[in-house]
């Protein structure tokens, strides 16, 4: 091999690739080579929402980097947030995934697969065709508003936490603990399990 630079010595035309930069070029290739868990939460009490639920985890596993590897078992709940009979009821289960992409890209095809199905974001938890949330990412916690991790809500939601436990028993919440003990501490009321419903884990 022709070695025109060889160590100690510097080409003049190439500058200098800051520390900042090469940090997350490595952080990505890590991520690139170490496939993390994740846990998603799909959400739907508009249209036909088994079917939305179904699109939303077929159209995870079209995404390169992401492969599913459990679906929860479905639940209808009552609208959380909101006055009681102000909206329909929701369909809600959960994913766990492994994916390669690092916890941005992953909101990105949340967000693209939730703009699929036609979500319009008109109020604050109003109600909506599609909902993807990003539950947990590894064990990553993060205050960015852009994408908080864990969400800042799933401690508090047994229709969160109710279908993660049927599919992880031992699943932590990561800065909050095991999930089958968080969901001791929340009312399962309203959060019914829909056993004559499923969906498929893709092929
Ligand atoms: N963990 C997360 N998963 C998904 N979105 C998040 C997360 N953390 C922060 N966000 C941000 O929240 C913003 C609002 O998301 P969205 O409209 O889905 O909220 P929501 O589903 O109505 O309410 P909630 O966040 O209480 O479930 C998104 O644009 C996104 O940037
Ligand atoms: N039961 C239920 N309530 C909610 C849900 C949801 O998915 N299920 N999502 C919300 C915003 O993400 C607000 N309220």
């Amino acid at each position: 091999m022709t070695a025109f630079f060889t160590e100690g010595q510097s080409d003049p035309t190439v500058q200098p690739v800051p520390a900042s930069v090469v940090e997350k070029v490595d952080a990505a290739d890590t991520t690139l080579h170490n496939p993390r868990w994740a846990v998603i939460s799909l959400g739907s009490n508009l249209g036909n929402r088994l079917d939305n639920l179904q699109g939303a985890i077929d159209a995870l596993e079209d995404t390169p980097g992401v492969r599913i590897k459990a679906v929860s078992p479905v639940y209808e709940t009552e609208p959380w947030g909101v006055a009681p009979g102000s909206q329909p009821s929701y369909f809600n289960a959960v994913v766990v995934l492994k994916t390669t992409l690092p916890p941005s890209s992953l909101l990105e095809r949340a967000q693209a697969v939730e703009e699929a199905f036609h979500r319009v974001r008109a109020e604050h938890w109003g109600p909506r065709t599609l909902d993807v949330d990003i539950v947990a990412y590894a064990d990553v916690v993060s205050d960015d508003p852009v994408l908080t991790l864990p969400h800042p809500r799933a401690h508090e939601r047994a229709f969160v936490l109710a279908p993660w436990h049927d599919v992880d028993p031992e699943a932590q919440l990561p800065g909050r603990g095991p999930v089958g003990r968080l969901l001791a501490t929340v009312t399962r009321e309203g959060v019914s399990p829909r056993a004559d419903l499923e969906l498929q884990l893709p092929e």
